[in-house]
């Protein structure tokens, strides 16, 4: 079992590629080699791109987050690299060798099976449980958001917008909307920037729906949202229109081949008051009684 290392030296960090750019950070793939030989393992490293104040108080919060996450279900926080001079650090963390849901689905969505599907979807679901245990919302679950680890493992990452729920509150306002995924979003979170594990329900709604659309572009929910509201509206009024046609009870339709109670399931997932949406346990029972339907 690798050990869990918590401080990595730079001059052992070797560069092999980039792997992608998040808001406001960078993740590449780097071998952290001590012995020089190249049989060093290999570790996904994010930094920021903008050593501007407010992102650097936000990458310190997401690894406090990451860091205090423990389950099978969540990317694993490996420890971190001190960069010398620079006064930037990087969160140093494990790398998934199959990439985002996004690129494996339109890689494989020729040969994945529902049941396999379904297998995926319960494990956003438990790694969602344990996030909401620990009081924690994502304010992010979206499938370019999920990693893929093998066949049969996948992972929620990227934690840069989590925060955690006050105590006191069942939900955590935002003030600054930022780069806001809105076609992700529950309509109290576009209305009132009120984000809590039951917005977070309505976005995993969101990626089941991707999910089942085998991520395909053409079927992706921004494009089908705005084929709903008019694709000319500029952006300041879009979270407007998107918050009335949700109000008139538009919603993403089904996509083809879906399973009826998967379908089902994502309604259950969108429903207009936040109250009346299941918990992420319930959502795991339903996900269990679509699974017994699915023969391998
Ligand atoms: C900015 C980075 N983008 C990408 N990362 C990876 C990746 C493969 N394997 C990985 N293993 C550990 C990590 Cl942290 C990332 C990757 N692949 C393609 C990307 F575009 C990222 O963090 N994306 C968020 C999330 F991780 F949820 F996908």
């Amino acid at each position: 079992k690798q050990q869990q290392q918590e401080v990595y030296e730079e001059r052992h960090l070797k560069f092999i590629s980039s792997l992608g750019k998040g808001n406001f950070g960078r993740v590449d793939l780097c071998r952290y080699d001590p012995l020089g030989d190249n049989t060093g393992e290999m570790v996904a490293v994010k930094q920021l791109q903008s050593s501007k104040q407010s992102n650097m108080a936000d990458f310190q919060r997401e690894i406090q987050t990451i860091s205090s996450l423990h389950c099978d279900y969540i990317v694993k926080y490996r420890g971190i690299c001190y960069s010398a001079g620079r006064l930037s650090m990087r969160l140093v963390m494990e790398f998934l060798p199959f990439g985002s849901l996004i690129s494996y689905m339109e890689k494989y969505k020729h040969i994945i099976t529902t049941r396999r599907m379904l297998l995926f979807t319960s494990q956003i679901c438990k790694g969602m449980e344990y996030l909401q245990h620990m009081r924690y919302v994502h304010r992010d679950l979206a499938a370019r958001n999920i990693l893929v680890s093998s066949d049969t493992l996948v992972k929620i990452a990227d934690f840069g917008l989590t925060k955690i729920v006050p105590l006191d509150k069942e939900y955590y306002r935002v003030t600054q909307s930022g780069e806001s995924p809105i076609f992700w979003y529950a309509p109290e979170s576009l209305s009132e920037y009120k984000f809590s594990h039951k917005s977070d329900v309505w976005s995993f709604g969101v990626l089941l729906h991707e999910l089942f659309s085998y991520c395909e572009l053409s079927r992706n929910p921004k494009r089908l949202s705005l084929h709903r509201i008019g694709g000319d509206i500029q952006s300041a009024m879009m979270t407007v229109h998107l918050f009335n046609v949700l109000k008139e009870n538009w919603r993403l339709p089904a996509p083809a081949l879906c399973p009826p109670k998967v379908y089902s399931m994502m309604m259950q997932c969108w429903a207009f008051n936040s109250e009346d949406r299941p918990t992420f346990s319930i959502l795991q029972d339903l996900i269990e009684s679509s699974l017994q339907d699915e023969r391998e």
